[in-house]
């Protein structure tokens, strides 16, 4: 069945009916994540009767042709638990809600004729999605504005969703915003970050703000440091063409990993108006002192043992140099220069070909004030650390210590947590039904506003700079990490939460 949980209780109201072009109609992202976030859409009852599709692609696509070629992707996936989207079976109801609804058209993103044929098929509202190469981001978006595809007339909306990655550099993004918003205005353009649709990251705020007991000690008097996890086992398999040039800092720490941070320290919004959580997630990022190189950890995987198999070196991957120094491995010590978090360091790692596949948030506490349980030398009791977890098994677990059974008063640090499968229905969504939605509504607060894409930037752009033609450290692919990891947190008497064990 189709699952569309995070829209369909009975206060949702169906999106307005609208056009969606999608640019890059024969692409792999339209495939694997749009239309099953379609699909869950529709199945959830969300999608007007008036809403339509059209792709646009170089491909010579015909209509029937597209709608063919995706109900066997889709029905690909059903059953196969590889795919990102699994459900048991694909149910034909909100299937054929969207097959009937599927044009295409071919086209150039590169020529004006693409965006004058556009312009002679559209009326009313509609939502661009540019599921195309960042290349291509200025380029579509400058033929849509000088087509008049961007004007909003007779209260129709034109809306913009921009794929990642949005720029290289800071150069590069404000170039890129300056592009954008020279066709159009601000709320038209949606910056997607695929971790703010997922539930469990969008429930960090909730866990945050809503439960009196932890409020009060999210803090530097409370917290002594903050581990960010996003640990995968897959290498780049095929995307080297892509990966080479970019590199594990840029496909994952300006946007990512700091979307995460951002959940996790900013200040409580004023309301959840989209631009009071907007507003206070520019000023964390703004707030992050600038990284210096002693502070980050660059490696790349050489060959090693995955899952029980031989694994190749990054640099045996298709579309890569063989003498790449390309990192696939970050670690980073970040300081965040406020008065909540002053002296309280974040700890960053994103890694391919590790040992565990993990993304969490690890708040560690600092230790209970009073020794009255210490036992013996060296065995204090352990500091709580509340595990948010994100991937693979949302939900969070915390730390505490117990008194063993037992005559003696001896402690034991035992975990205590919930997995949201124990309370909720497991989903099948894949993470874009939100966000499609939410730009079909018009309510953009799970979005990246160009401010705060550009104080990404210009966080980790002093270590993009020292970065060139710096060598890396290397790790065997199926490890933890390089030990220059362990070596960061080591030098300010920590260490990581091993990766590989619960
Ligand atoms: N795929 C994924 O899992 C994810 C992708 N993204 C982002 O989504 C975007 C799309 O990625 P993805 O779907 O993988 O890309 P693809 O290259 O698979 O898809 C792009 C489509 O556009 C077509 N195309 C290329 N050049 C032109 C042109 N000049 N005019 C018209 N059509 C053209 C391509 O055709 P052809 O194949 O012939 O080149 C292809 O069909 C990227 O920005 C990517 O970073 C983000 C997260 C995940
Ligand atoms: O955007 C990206 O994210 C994925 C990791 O996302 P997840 O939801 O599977 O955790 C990463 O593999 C990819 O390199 C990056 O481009």
């Amino acid at each position: 069945m189709p699952d569309a949980r995070a829209h369909d209780t009975p206060d949702t109201p169906q999106a307005p009916p609208c056009t969606l072009v999608v640019f890059g109609a024969g692409g792999d992202l339209t495939k694997r994540l749009l239309m099953p976030a379609l699909y869950n859409l529709a199945g959830g009852g969300l999608l007007a009767e008036k809403f339509s599709i059209l792709g646009v692609d170089h491909n010579p696509l015909t209509d029937d042709g597209w709608r063919d070629d995706l109900t066997k992707t889709m029905e690909s996936f059903a059953g196969d638990p590889s795919a990102e989207f699994h459900p048991e079976r694909i149910d034909p109801q909100p299937w054929g809600f969207i097959r009937e609804r599927l044009h295409v058209m071919q086209g150039d993103f590169s020529k004006a004729a693409t965006f004058q044929d556009l312009a002679g098929r559209l009326s009313g509202n509609v939502v661009f999605y540019l599921a195309v190469a960042a290349r291509f981001f200025g380029p579509v978006v400058e033929g849509l504005g000088k087509a008049g595809l961007l004007e909003q007339s007779d209260g129709a909306f034109r809306r913009v969703i921009i794929e990642k990655p949005f720029g290289s550099d800071l150069a590069s993004a404000k170039a890129l915003n300056e592009t954008i918003l020279a066709q159009g205005d601000e709320s038209q353009f949606y910056r997607i970050d695929h971790f703010l649709g997922k539930e469990t990251v969008q429930s960090i705020l909730v866990i945050r703000f809503a439960n009196a007991l932890l409020d009060p000690v999210w803090r530097r008097d409370y917290v002594d440091h903050v581990e960010i996890t996003a640990a995968e086992t897959i290498g780049v398999e095929e995307r080297g063409r892509f990966y080479e040039p970019t590199g594990a800092l840029r496909d994952m720490v300006p946007n990512h990993l700091f979307q995460l941070l951002t959940m996790v320290a900013m200040e409580p919004p004023g309301s959840f108006d989209a631009e009071a959580v907007r507003d206070e997630k520019t000023r964390l990022v703004t707030a992050i002192r600038p990284i210096s190189p002693e502070d980050a950890v660059r490696g790349q995987y050489a060959a090693g043992r995955e899952g029980g198999r031989d694994a190749a070196a990054y640099r045996d991957e298709p579309d890569v140099a063989e003498d790449s120094r390309t990192e696939t491995y970050v670690a980073l010590k970040i300081a965040i220069e406020n008065e909540r978090w002053s002296g309280v360091p974040f700890y960053l790692r994103t890694g391919k070909c590790l040992a565990d596949r993990r993304t969490e948030i690890a708040v560690h506490f600092k230790p209970a004030p009073f020794t009255l349980f210490k036992v013996k030398e060296g065995a204090d009791p352990s500091s709580n650390v509340m595990r948010l977890r994100i991937d693979p098994e949302p939900g969070s677990a915390t730390r505490l210590n117990v008194k063993r059974p037992g005559p003696q008063m001896h402690l034991s640090a035992i975990e205590t947590g919930f997995r949201y499968a124990d309370f909720f229905e497991p989903a099948s969504t894949v993470g874009y039904e939100t966000l499609i939605y939410d730009c079909m509504i018009g309510d953009p607060t799970l979005f990246q506003r160009a401010d705060t894409i550009e104080a990404s930037w210009a966080a980790v752009d002093p270590l993009i700079q020292a970065w060139t033609d710096a060598p890396v450290c290397f790790y065997a692919a199926g490890s933890p990490g390089p030990k220059e990891a362990d070596e960061l947190l080591g030098r300010d008497g920590r260490a990581w939460l091993p990766l590989g064990e619960k």
